[in-house]
């Protein structure tokens, strides 16, 4: 088992990540489970996950809802801050999410929002939420179509990151997080790019997630809030983000859209034909065409938006990330070309 001291010097806390098989089974011996817990899950998470989670807590209610971006809703997040009430938690009591970035996100905000912060731990079942966004306490719903417009800054108490639980996902969906580890090693660990172009990536999985999640570490220490440096993990998300937002409903997958907004923000040609090749092992298609001004006109809104600019993140080489401010103009015509 290893243990991830995530801490913000600034705050004076530490946030352990639990990484290691059965990790999931030692929660009691990390956590106090002895107040209310709301387990938040939603149904395509096996139940035996589920029930693994609650079989420890002293006082579990589990609530499951219907899986997918939908329950990153104003009225999911109702529904779940009216479960906690009527079961009459305090401020002493715990949510956890049991699931993936959704669930992560959602539990988070209620957990942030209900009484202004009860306790919260994540215990992410996908890929993407292993590698990515279990870690550095972003929270968030999405409102009309735009991808966590509301939310918060919310650091779970603890994350167990257990690769057993990826036994059972889909392979669109572990292939999916993937290439969030793919962006991690781009952006900041060219060893962990390495792992991607050996001749079978899926023969490392363990290690491409405690790089992936050192990599995050390292970030959000330096950076909690977003202020500069987090900003490298936003790459690919520019596009990636308004790709998600115009063809999520129809089944895109948040990874697949990143990997899309990755391509032309990398600098060179060869470079290019590199990640490709990663993506081709991992069966991700970057070169999904999509409708310049619809993807432009969702990108206007996000968060990464300040007046006529938005910022970009360009790689030109593995491990090293560039951030940048450009126009709307540009952007479109980097959408365009397909390169910067
Ligand atoms: O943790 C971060 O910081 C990230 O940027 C991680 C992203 O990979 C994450 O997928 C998420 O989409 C961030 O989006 P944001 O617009 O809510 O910052």
């Amino acid at each position: 088992m290893e243990q991830i001291a995530l801490t913000l010097a600034a705050k004076q806390t530490v946030h352990p990540i639990y990484v290691g098989a059965q990790a999931h089974a030692s929660l009691h011996e990390w956590a106090d489970l002895s107040c209310k817990t709301l387990i938040l899950t939603d149904d395509g998470v096996p139940r035996a996950h589920v029930e693994a989670i609650a079989s420890q807590c002293s006082n579990p209610v589990i609530m499951t809802v219907l899986q997918g971006e939908g329950a990153k809703s104003f009225s999911v997040f109702s529904d779940v801050c009216e479960m906690l009430l009527s079961h009459k938690f305090g401020r002493k009591d715990l949510l956890i999410s049991v699931g993936g970035g959704v669930i992560g996100d959602l539990g988070g905000f209620c957990a942030a929002s209900y009484m202004r912060g009860i306790r919260f731990i994540n215990i992410p079942t996908t890929s993407l939420s292993q590698i990515d966004s279990s870690i550095g306490g972003k929270t968030a719903i999405n409102v009309h179509g735009v991808k966590n417009i509301v939310g918060a800054f919310y650091q779970p108490e603890l994350v167990i990151v257990d690769p057993d639980f990826l036994h059972t996902l889909p392979r669109r969906h572990l292939n999916n997080g993937l290439v969030e580890a793919v962006k991690a090693g781009l952006i900041a660990d060219s060893a962990l790019f390495d792992l991607f172009e050996q001749e079978n990536p899926y023969d490392h999985l363990t290690e491409i997630i405690k790089r992936s999640l050192h990599v995050k570490q390292h970030v959000v220490e330096n950076d909690p809030e977003e202020k500069g440096l987090r900003k490298i993990l936003n790459f690919g998300h520019t596009i990636g983000h308004g790709v998600e937002s115009v063809y999520g409903l129809s089944g895109l997958l948040h990874g697949e859209a990143v990997a899309v907004g990755m391509m032309p923000m990398l600098g060179s040609d060869s470079l290019r034909e590199r990640v490709a090749r990663v993506f081709e092992k991992i069966e991700i298609d970057p070169y999904k065409p999509y409708d310049v001004p619809q993807v432009l006109e969702a990108a206007t809104r996000d968060k990464k938006a300040q007046g006529d600019t938005v910022s970009i993140i360009v790689v030109n080489e593995p491990g090293e990330a560039i951030i940048e401010s450009i126009s709307f103009d540009r952007l479109a015509q980097i959408m365009r070309e397909g390169h910067q």
